[in-house]
């Protein structure tokens, strides 16, 4: 792939066939990360005073360029990249692409709407929506085309520039995201794509001066770490201004299902969320919380759905989920299960079993648990590998207290399944801090924009929600405006005469 970058070639691997290089590029040195600051910011001014209407035009189109002519391409290396099936990749790389794009320009539009609604006759108010001064540093993970897209769609459509640093395994589906936008009209410096170490590029992208805000999605250690470079330099007082930090991260999501539950539905519902995508969403179901009374149909359903299932490559359209992404990945999932498969706290319903030989496969893995507190009830694993706790009916309230004490600090995703709407209020009440998207009576992954805001908090993220004016909020500056028609007469207040 051709990059401005000159550094060492990186090449990553194909996760369904890991003999097969998907990309090799360039990485960027220091020096190649300086000069793509120094071209956005060089772009900087011409972008920021361009109209509103002229921008968005920019997305609207590259949205229709998504849509029609890109889709397949888009969707291909979705599906080879990230080892997505088809309808996955149509859900990622075609639909929420082109709905970030479309529906940001609306997200956008509705911040530019508000202005100051009273004003007395003397005087005039406005707002004056200004970009951030310097520029915007969006960091993406290998898991969604659309994310990258996102993180760079909505601080460019509030007129500020970017530099876009990818996930290695996402580099060519985002590279091509970047050719679309820039055949949709974007001017060449607004959005700065940088590939390679990741460490050097964030180092030398925190040490700039015009550094303005970190827009990032990935796992929650690394947002941190970030995050603790970003404070060093603040205490340092090496940015002109106080840097934003938006953040999306990690999760530990969980299904909790009352006596009242409809289990079929919830069995199927928990396939879905569990092991779609082999588990790599952030939004994907991880944990469960099962009522004895229901327990052994819940686990015989799931096993009946589970054996429907097909793991296999992109290619075969018949396999429900894929391979997960990476060398890495695998050896973080296998080792875990060689470690739960001969652990006496923890019985084994389903799987257990992996095959790297060719992609990096793992088969859908379910515990359950004999104690409440097993570690794997706080550990993000990112695979195809669920725990269960099967509680006593009557302790629907522990469970809950249970629920919102782990999950190791995050709080993604969340949901209940229940008949009775007193139960539902509850977990409603009580799990109000233990996830940022709590869904009721259906599955925890699939948040849609424009119906579903996404985002976690505590340990997840900074809870701004991509889909929404919230997070486009975050990268304007406004200036408040108030102009007088009137002289002032006099100094003193009409009580001091
Ligand atoms: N909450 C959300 O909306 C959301 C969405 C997608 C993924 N995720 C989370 O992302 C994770 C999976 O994605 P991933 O494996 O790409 O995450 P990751 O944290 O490994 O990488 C994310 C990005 O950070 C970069 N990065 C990695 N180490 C870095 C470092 N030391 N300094 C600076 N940058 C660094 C990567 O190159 C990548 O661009 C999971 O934890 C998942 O839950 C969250
Ligand atoms: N927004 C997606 C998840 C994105 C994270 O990977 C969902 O709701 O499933």
């Amino acid at each position: 792939m051709d990059t401005r970058s000159s550094g060492q070639d990186t090449r990553t691997p194909m996760p369904s066939e890991h003999g097969t290089v998907m990309a090799e590029f360039p990485s960027a040195t220091e020096a190649d990360v300086q000069s793509a600051i120094t071209d956005a910011l060089e772009a900087k001014q011409a972008w920021g005073e361009m109209s509103f209407h002229d921008r968005a035009a920019i997305f609207l189109r590259a949205a229709d360029l998504v849509t029609g002519k890109y889709r397949y391409e888009l969707m291909a290396a979705t599906m080879l990249g990230q080892g997505k099936n088809v309808w996955q990749a149509e859900i990622d790389a075609a639909a929420e692409l082109a709905d970030f794009f479309r529906y940001n320009v609306s997200f956008a539009q509705e911040i530019y709407d508000k202005q100051p609604t009273v004003n007395s006759p003397s005087h005039h108010g406005r707002t004056d929506w200004r970009p951030l001064e310097g520029f915007v540093y969006s960091v993406s993970p290998f898991n969604f085309t659309a994310i990258g897209g996102n993180l760079v769609s909505a601080p460019a459509l509030m007129g500020n520039v970017v530099v876009w640093k990818p996930a290695p395994m996402n580099v060519y589906p985002s590279y091509l995201v970047h050719q679309i936008l820039l055949e949709a009209g974007l001017p060449e410096g607004v959005v700065q794509l940088v590939n390679g170490d990741a460490e050097t590029i964030t180092r030398t992208v925190l040490a700039h001066r015009e550094f303005a805000a970190l827009s990032f999605i990935g796992s929650s250690d690394v947002f941190r770490s970030i995050c603790a470079q970003i404070g060093q330099g603040l205490g340092e007082k090496r940015y002109r201004e106080f840097p934003r930090t938006v953040g999306e991260t990690s999760g530990k999501n969980f299904h909790l299902l009352h006596p009242s539950a409809d289990v079929q539905n919830a069995a199927k519902h928990s396939v879905r969320a569990g092991f779609e995508y082999a588990g790599q969403k952030c939004s994907a179901l991880s944990r469960m919380y099962v009522p004895q009374s229901q327990a052994s149909t819940f686990f015989s359903e799931m096993k009946k759905e589970l054996a429907r299932i097909e793991v296999g490559p992109p290619e075969v359209f018949s396999a429900f989920t894929g391979p997960v992404i990476d060398q890495k990945a695998f050896d973080r999932v296998s080792k875990a299960i060689d470690t739960s498969n001969e652990d006496d706290r923890l019985e084994r319903i389903v799987g257990g079993t992996y095959d790297g030989s060719k992609g990096f496969f793992i088969d859908p893995t379910i515990y359950v648990s004999k104690v409440p507190d097993h570690p794997l009830f706080d550990t993000e694993l990112f695979g195809p590998v669920l725990i269960a706790y099967v509680y006593p009916d009557a302790e629907f309230d522990r469970v809950l207290e249970l629920i919102d004490k782990q999950g190791g600090g995050l709080a993604l995703t969340g949901n209940i399944f229940s008949n009775d709407q007193r139960a539902i209020r509850k977990a409603e009440d009580r799990l109000r801090y233990a996830a940022g998207n709590f869904y009721i009576n259906c599955k925890i992954t699939a948040a849609v924009i424009g119906q579903q805001t996404f985002g976690g908090s505590r340990g997840s993220g900074t809870c701004d929600k991509a889909g929404s004016s919230g997070l486009m909020m975050r990268f304007t500056a406004p200036r408040t405006l108030k102009e007088e028609y009137n002289k002032l007469e006099e100094v003193l207040y009409p009580s001091n005469i």
